[in-house]
């Protein structure tokens, strides 16, 4: 579904060039739900842009379903870390969902039935007439979670979107994501500094390398598909798994950028 190969980002010029990624490749199948860590500064953002389409590349490339990315492509929805300033404050809740719909040219019926349903979704349901403003952070969080389902993606892309918010409504939050994924049959790339959000999410955590970037890990999470705060992280294979998510982030840090592995 999406497939990175070979992806360089340098910024700048002469002598003031960054080169935040040096060589990326890997690629997600359709339906999958993968995490992406890695040291802070590493060019975490830079992927996730060059994917959305809202960067260009210096060199490689980035495809979705076979069509290389050259702009934000239609079949695409990003939720970023900072909800405050994603969402409209002069749009209701309802308002702020509807328009990417409008966007799309979809129907007054239609964007009706995909708005009630993606609030309904995330438990907002109540809440659709609502401003931003009027709502707490998490619940906000969730607005910007049911305009990126609302909007039908096929891969939804995820910038550290629960950083912002207190621990127990991150919880709930992964917990929305996990069902959102199995319900909409969405491919997610999921991008957060914390490992056990990593290994509790994902199906595959890709471990990046401090930057310039290569991918230094691509782990299975081979723990099972029903997952629960509680049970799932006292599982001793979830430790297991964290500590080696963390044991190849702390390599990431401090040794030099491996090889880039081929894609699985
Ligand atoms: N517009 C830009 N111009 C120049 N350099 C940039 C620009 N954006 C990012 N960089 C540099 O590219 C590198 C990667 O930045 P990026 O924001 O992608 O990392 P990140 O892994 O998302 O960081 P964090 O984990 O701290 O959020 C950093 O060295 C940063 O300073």
């Amino acid at each position: 579904m999406l497939d990175v190969n070979g992806l360089q980002k340098i910024y700048g010029g002469g002598e003031r060039e960054v080169e935040a990624v040096r060589d990326l490749t890997f690629r997600l199948e359709e339906g999958e739900l993968s995490c992406l860590v890695g040291p802070s500064g590493c060019g975490k953002t830079t992927l996730l842009k060059c994917v959305a389409g809202l960067l260009r590349p210096t060199a490689g490339s980035v495809s979705l379903a076979g069509h290389a990315i050259s702009g934000p492509p239609r079949d695409m929805a990003v939720v970023f870390q900072e909800y405050g300033r994603s969402l409209f404050s002069w749009l209701t809740v309802r308002g702020n969902v509807e328009l990417p719909l409008k966007e799309k040219k979809l129907g007054k019926g239609r964007r009706d039935s995909l708005v009630n349903e993606a609030l309904q979704a995330v438990g907002l349901a109540d809440s659709a007439e609502s401003y931003p403003w009027q709502l707490s952070g998490g619940m906000q969080q969730r607005v910007a979670i049911a305009r990126a389902i609302a909007y039908e993606p096929r891969v939804l892309l995820m910038d550290e979107p629960f950083a912002a918010v207190d621990a127990q409504t991150r919880a709930d939050l992964e917990d929305l994501i996990r069902g959102l994924w199995k319900r909409f049959a969405m491919t997610v790339l999921f991008i957060t500094h914390d490992i056990d959000e990593a290994v509790y999410l994902g199906q595959r955590v890709l471990v990046l390398s401090s930057s310039p970037t290569v991918v230094q890990d691509d782990i299975a999470v081979d723990l099972p598909d029903e997952r629960d705060q509680l049970s799932t992280r006292s599982d001793q294979r979830f430790t297991a798994l964290r500590s080696l998510v963390y044991t190849e982030i702390q390599n990431a840090k401090n040794g030099p950028a491996a090889p880039s592995p081929a894609a699985p």
